[in-house]
């Protein structure tokens, strides 16, 4: 049985053609002019692109006293139906508790995918046990990120002597760490004093982590990284401060990726102002939305190329969930969702509006993170041997996105209310069509994991450099005698 997709234009991260794609077994077999299959999709007058992949999702994630409320059934359905074909979820070990241990529970959650799907490890704390098993994470997990909080003091930060140890093993090991910048110690002190100042609404949790707490937080782990000789990828990258501090790393030569999300590009810190309490704690989230001037910012990162991907980092949380912190903004759970939205939204406000071409919108949904990952071009490609994770995307079908019609049980959406133009017409995941327009037919359980083998070039490449300039002593003959 082979699929053909017939009729379009192929959209990759550096091409624009006409061909038609021929599928077998979940694998593009055949890229070309006027293929022949069993079955046939429709194609004409769209572009033919791969799945989106977003590097960043929470899914049913134990967190702030809940659970993120999209698992990987719901996750994925929504990523799929916006072209999503793959999420990177984060494995979350609890304090002291072996990676190995909470890698178990992740497997078990994630059974119900109905799209492939990663794992990124996190480490929330640090001794010989969590030395040794990244190793086993590494070797036989095939998961190869590591991410690190430096905000959440109490509960996931963990402090720099630990993120040294840390990314020097991920050197070691050919491993890239991830990292949410913001100073940990300050936002929690000045959390403290709006508490104490009777500053408890949701608007409280954006003053408590203005952007120079993150660009601070950002040159740290960007330093640690140089100094323990890895590279490093930061997470929801929202501000001026933070990008400045990733470019000025990247003309150094520093491999330094960044991640905007979707809801930083596009939401502004005015939506913390609102009068209705639900609307602004829907709305937290970290680091917080920001002004006009950081979102240029961001757009100009994603053109000129110092930014990497579009994520999401979907975490999405109930009305009730929210309310948990009336009183004290400190205790409302921080996330927000945006998976089937992503790629309808940055097509909408980037590629329509000529910010980014369809091959920069390619590379920013789906290949620059899939080769950061190093999975491609298994995925992240329209070529022969790829998994057939597509997405036939139509340039005219439009919507106004709205939680009434959404497929995460949430019931509000961050983007309420935005008209998007472009969307899916089919998503194909492994070349099962599980979205055909608004027709939802995903499979419980298809998704897969996916394996991720260590990075040899970018880490030996580093490593052997730091050698060849490693401080030497320098040897001398005729020292002359102590002048003591
Ligand atoms: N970003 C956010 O507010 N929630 C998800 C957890 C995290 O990555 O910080
Ligand atoms: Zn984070």
């Amino acid at each position: 049985m082979s699929t053909v997709i017939k009729g379009g234009t192929v959209v990759t991260a550096d091409l624009t053609y006409k061909a038609d794609v021929r599928i077998e077994g979940g694998v593009i077999v055949e890229i070309g002019p006027n293929l022949a299959g069993d079955e046939v999709l429709d194609a004409a007058g769209c572009y033919v692109m791969p799945g989106g992949i977003d590097p960043h999702v929470h899914l049913e994630m134990p967190f702030m006293g809940t659970y993120s409320a999209d698992d990987f059934e719901s996750g994925t359905r929504a990523g799929l139906a916006g072209g999503t074909t793959m999420v990177v979820d984060f494995c979350l070990p609890d304090p002291g508790q072996s990676l190995l241990d909470a890698l178990k529970r992740w497997d078990n959650k994630s059974t119900r995918a109905n799209a492939d799907y990663s794992f990124h490890m996190a480490v929330t704390w640090w001794d010989k046990q969590v030395f040794e098993e990244m190793e086993t994470v590494v070797r036989e997990k095939g998961i190869n990120t590591f991410k690190h909080f430096m905000a959440y003091k109490g509960a996931l930060m963990v402090n720099d002597d630990e993120m040294f140890a840390s990314f020097s093993r991920c050197a070691e090991l050919g491993a890239l760490p991830l990292v949410h910048a913001e100073n940990g110690d300050i936002v929690a002190s000045m959390q403290e004093k709006l508490m104490a100042a009777g500053n408890n609404g949701p608007e409280a949790h954006a003053y408590s982590r203005p952007p120079e707490v993150e660009g601070e937080a950002t040159n740290r782990a960007i330093t640690i990284a140089d100094m323990a000789g890895c590279p490093v990828y930061i997470v929801h990258t929202s501000c001026e401060q933070a990008h400045e501090a990733i470019r000025r790393a990247r003309q150094k030569g520093m491999r330094v990726y960044g991640e905007p999300l979707i809801q930083h590009l596009l939401l502004d810190d005015s939506e913390y102002s609102n009068p209705d309490w639900d609307h602004a704690a829907a709305r937290v989230m970290s680091p917080p939305f920001r002004n006009k001037l950081h979102q240029d910012s961001l757009w100009a990162g994603l053109q000129a190329g110092s930014l990497s991907c579009v994520a999401t980092d979907h975490c999405s949380f109930t009305v009730q969930q929210k309310r948990y912190g009336v009183g004290d903004f400190r205790k409302i759970p921080n996330g927000t969702g945006g998976l089937e939205d992503r790629m309808p939204l940055l097509w909408s406000y980037g590629v329509n509006t000529g910010r980014l071409t369809m091959n920069e919108f390619v590379a920013v949904t789906s290949t620059n993170i899939a080769k950061i990952l190093n999975i491609y071009p298994k995925k992240g490609a329209i070529v022969v041997g790829a998994d057939a994770d597509i997405v036939v995307w139509d340039p005219k079908r439009t919507k106004t996105i709205s939680a009434k019609t959404q497929q995460s049980p949430v019931e509000y959406n961050v983007f309420e209310g935005k008209e998007v133009t472009g969307l899916p017409r089919y998503t194909l995941t492994r070349g099962y069509v599980a979205i055909e327009e608004t027709t939802v037919k995903t499979r419980e359980g298809h998704g897969q994991f996916v394996s991720r083998e260590p990075f040899q070039a970018v880490n030996k490449a580093l490593s052997t450099w730091k050698e060849l300039v490693a401080p030497r002593k320098v040897e001398r003959t005729g020292i002359p005698a102590s002048g003591v």
